[in-house]
């Protein structure tokens, strides 16, 4: 054992040094620069006593101690030097243990620095196997705990380390390990103390075993001491949380409780002083009840043991068991106002019914109906005719559908008294006979049977009432009317709703339309099913559609939201179209087709006269006395402002002139200071001579200082007569019918056709087919010298190109066959169709010009067009006689032609385009 002489840091509690640690402690100013001039003075690093007091009542420095090298001291800022209270920091590093010989007999005050003998234990040596094995096992267990209740992964990694280098250690390395160890891991200060005297290996590797196994047991406990906080924490919480709800029950309570005051009776004590005007917004809780209270009442008229009533109880049930602040809460909420607002045919509100059932009762029915329609709609008789058919058979269907509901509640109830008699007359099988009566069916209320006719589907372009006339069927039945709008549907979920897992979620506008109707039989009308869209990665859309107008499948119906079969089958279903190309072919099959082809110009005089300009005059609050329209000016602002089959831009441009004439009487009321609302009679009593004078009456040259330049002049300029030019008769994706020019030119080339403007397949096949039967007559036509000439190629080689204007709308179908056979041989020929002649027709290789479709609309179009002669192929008369309107046939010279020979006479004039009479088509005839 050596000693020396060491200055002493003491150590105040809870500071303890022990060798192999480190330690950063504050020291006063002035035994801060002592141990600075010790540092600076010394050669090496300076040695010292760290020696702990361990007792702050009676403060002498601990028997042991560990010798420390001066690390670091450092001094605080130069700015706050001067600040008394800040100390300087010394780092110390624990070398060796240290006996100090005297300190328990010391009652000196303990200065800093002061110098003491210090004795140096002998503590080298190697410890034993067993002591080593027994501190190793103790570490490992300790550490691992430690691992695996790391706060973090970094602290984790340290203690993984330290078990490693446990596992690894030699009994020589033991003992210093030992002391790493419990200087690093947190132990308490008697234990370090207690460790700090222990100087051979293998009492120190005891001491530190048994603190190991301390501290291991202790975190043990803490561990578990922390769960059971845990568990109360939480239970405090749920505790907390049904405390909530029953202050929230107990609230609605004393809300119900609540009773009003009576009169005379003293006012509660808050509304004393000034009372404020109840506040719909302050009776919240009331309005909740109300819904709930709604949404029960609904549930209980649901009919017995129907899906949707089951699906509502057990939806009720869970509403009733999710706390009110949950998402999960609003969801069901709003799932259970949807589900109890559809009008369910069984439901007790299916009662709302025997209104409709009443009009169908009605002898009038049918009158009435006509009446209406006509009331409604001028014109369209055959359409009138048709849809009065309709009507007969939906009165018949839906009184046959209520008698034969009537006998089965008849059969139920002989049933049912049967089943009373049996019970009465045989007392000892009671119970079997309520076995029986109980299976037998509840008796139902009165339920309409489904009503299956025919969906009627109405074709035609925009404008011609189809949306209106299925208001007029509505009305006739005395059902409510919906209509869906189908155009840009592209989600099958807007036709079926979505499931409720969806955010946002909501059934499919069919089920909103039921709701909005509020009975199980309206009238709906789905809108433009051609612009449905078909198959995409959204559904399909038309798909859902079949299942709604399948009579076979629509009597259960199924929308995602509301997951309970809707039973649509009492629902009277009319669709309308603008064209039927577009149409999936079993959606189409599934209806019955009603085309609308457009009105006539004297068709839409009466329209306007009477239908549009009275309800423009309506909705602009003005009288048939305020305004008056010649025919002559009507005629003006459809035939030049207007260009269409259906009558919309009209009674737009119809809205426009009597807006005009609305601002015109205002100003002229406030420039005389009469009121606006006294009739214009009246008004034009009182004015004097002098005063300006308003004229009821719109002449037609004022039509453009209403309505701007016309638009449709330049058109007809546009419309000329010239080589190779030729006018045809076409139907437009809308349905509408027009006039379309077939251009062709001819340039140099090598005697090929040039087909252009959007053409598909089919009109492609056509000019080419046009132009081999020309070249194949050209010198019937005297365009060659002889039959063996190609007229592209002689005299010089020329290419046709022919060309279909408004080139970014496709074109298709082999109804330009005549136009284009007229084109090519206007251009070889010279000579020129005139322009007021308008032609369609499909052309064979043997001349013969066949049927084409759209004939009405196509007439119709051309009288629009103010065309004055038409060439239509001969098979087409009967769609002439059927469809076109007298005053139309009177307006237009219509040829029927059989032949491509005929169409040409008939296009250029008798005898301007020669035939060589020699050599007439011979048919073939196979
Ligand atoms: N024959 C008619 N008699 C009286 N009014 C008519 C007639 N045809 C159309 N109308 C009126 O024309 C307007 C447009 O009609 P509606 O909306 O029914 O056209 P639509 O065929 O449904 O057009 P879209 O295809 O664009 O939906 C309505 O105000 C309607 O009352």
């Amino acid at each position: 054992m050596s000693s020396a002489a060491l200055p002493v840091i003491p150590l105040p509690y809870p500071l303890l040094l022990l060798p192999t640690a480190r330690l950063t402690i504050p020291v006063s100013s002035a035994a801060g620069e002592l141990l600075l001039d010790l540092v600076q003075e010394a050669e090496a690093p300076p040695v010292v006593a760290a020696v702990p007091v361990p007792s702050t009542e009676a403060p002498t420095l601990h028997e042991w101690g560990s010798a420390a090298r001066i690390v670091r001291v450092v001094r605080p800022p130069r700015s706050l030097a001067r600040d008394t209270q800040r100390p300087y920091l010394l780092t110390v590093h624990g070398l060796a243990r240290i006996h100090l010989p005297e300190a328990h007999n010391s009652r000196e005050k303990i200065d800093v620095l002061a110098e003491r003998i210090v004795e140096y234990p002998n503590a080298d040596g190697t410890a034993s196997v067993e002591a080593t094995a027994t501190f190793k096992a103790a570490a490992i267990k300790l550490l691992d705990r430690l691992a695996r209740d790391a706060p973090n992964d970094s602290k984790r990694d340290f203690y993984v380390k330290l078990s490693n280098m446990v596992d690894e250690v030699t009994t020589q390395r033991a003992p210093w390990l030992a002391d790493m160890l419990v200087a690093s891991l947190n132990s308490e200060y008697a234990d370090k103390l207690d460790f700090l005297s222990a100087v051979g290996p293998d009492d120190r590797l005891k001491r530190a075993t048994a603190i190991f196994i301390k501290q291991t047991s202790i975190s043990e406990v803490s561990k578990k001491i922390a769960q059971s906080i845990d568990e109360s924490l939480s239970k405090q919480q749920k505790e907390f949380f049904l405390r909530q709800q029953l202050a929230a029950i107990q609230r609605e309570l004393r809300n119900l409780n609540r009773a009003p005051p009576r009169a005379g009776s003293p006012a509660p004590p808050e509304s004393k002083g000034v009372s404020a005007p109840p506040s719909e917004l302050d009776d919240e809780d009331q309005a909740e009840q109300e819904e709930m209270a709604d949404i029960r009442t609904k549930i209980e008229a649901m009919a017995k043991s129907s899906e949707e009533r089951k699906m509502a109880v057990r939806e009720w049930r869970r509403l009733k068991r999710t706390p009110a602040t949950s998402v999960e809460h609003g969801v069901i909420r709003n799932y259970l106002e949807w589900l109890t607002a559809v009008p369910w045919p069984a439901s007790a509100r299916a009662a709302q019914t025997g209104a409709s059932l009443a009009a169908l009762h009605n002898r009038s029915f049918l009158a009435n109906a006509r009446a209406q329609l006509d009331a409604d709609h001028y014109g369209l008789d055959k359409i009138k005719k048709r849809l009065i058919e309709y009507l007969a058979v939906v009165r018949l269907k839906g009184l046959q559908a209520e008698r034969e509901s009537q006998l089965e509640v008849e059969k139920t109830a002989q049933l049912e008294a049967k089943t009373d008699i049996q019970e009465k007359a045989d007392e000892q099988s009671k119970a079997l006979v309520r076995v029986k009566s109980t299976s037998t069916p509840v008796p139902k209320p009165l339920v309409r049977k489904s009503v299956k006719g025919p969906i009627l589907l109405f074709v035609g372009p925009p404008g011609t009432g189809k949306t209106s006339l299925g208001q007029s069927i509505a009305r006739a039945l005395d059902r409510p009317f919906q209509r869906i709008s189908l155009g840009g549907v592209r989600d099958e979920g807007e036709i079926r709703g979505h499931r409720r897992t969806y955010v946002a979620s909501g059934p499919g506008n069919i089920v909103q339309a039921l709701r909005k109707a509020g009975r199980p039989d309206p009238v709906i009308l789905l809108d433009e099913i051609d612009k449905i869209s078909q198959g995409n990665f959204h559904g399909d859309p038309a798909a859902a559609l079949l299942e709604v107008l399948d009579p076979e499948q629509n009597h259960s119906f199924h929308d995602h939201y509301i997951n309970v079969p809707v039973d649509l089958s009492q629902v009277l279903f009319i669709c309308t179209s603008n064209t039927l190309e577009t149409i999936a072919a079993p959606l189409l099959d599934r209806c019955e087709v009603v085309h609308l082809s457009g009105y006539t110009y004297s068709e839409k005089m009466h329209i306007a006269r009477r239908f549009l300009l009275p309800k423009q005059l309506q909705a602009n609050c003005l009288t048939a006395d305020h305004l008056s329209l010649d025919d002559s000016v009507l005629t003006h602002i459809a035939t030049h402002y207007t260009r269409e089959a259906g009558v919309r831009s009209l009674e737009r441009a119809i809205g426009a002139v009597v807006r005009y004439k609305a601002v015109e009487w205002a100003e002229y009321c406030d420039s005389i200071g009469a009121d606006p609302n006294v009739p214009y009679p009246d008004v034009s009593a009182q004015q004097g001579d002098a005063s300006p004078r308003y004229r009821p009456a719109v002449e037609e040259h004022e039509l453009e200082t209403i309505l701007g330049i016309a638009r449709w002049d330049e058109d007809e300029l546009d419309r000329e007569e010239r080589r190779g030019l030729v006018y045809g008769l076409v139907v437009t994706g809308m349905g509408e019918g027009g006039v379309l020019p077939v251009e062709t030119i001819m340039v140099p080339g090598s005697g090929k056709l040039k087909l252009t403007g959007s053409l598909g397949d089919v009109i492609k096949e056509s000019g080419e087919l046009a132009l081999s039967w020309v070249k194949r007559h050209a010198y019937d036509l005297y365009i060659t010298k002889t039959r063996a000439q190609d007229p592209l190629k002689n005299p010089d080689p020329v290419d046709v190109h022919l060309h279909l204007p408004s080139g970014a709308v496709r074109k298709d179908g082999p109804s330009a066959g005549v136009a284009m056979t007229c084109a090519f041989v206007s251009l070889l020929t010279g000579a020129c169709v005139p322009s007021n002649i308008a032609m369609t027709g499909e052309v064979t290789l043997r001349g013969r010009v066949g049927a084409v479709g759209g004939i009405k609309e196509k007439v119709l179009g051309a009288h629009r067009a103010q065309i004055s002669k038409v060439i239509l192929p001969w098979a087409n008369r009967k769609d002439v006689e059927h469809d076109v309107p007298k005053e139309v046939r009177a307006a237009i010279q219509i040829v029927f032609v059989r032949t491509v020979e005929e169409a040409l006479e008939a296009a250029f004039g008798k005898g301007v385009v020669g035939w060589r009479r020699s050599d007439v088509l011979v048919e073939s005839r196979l």
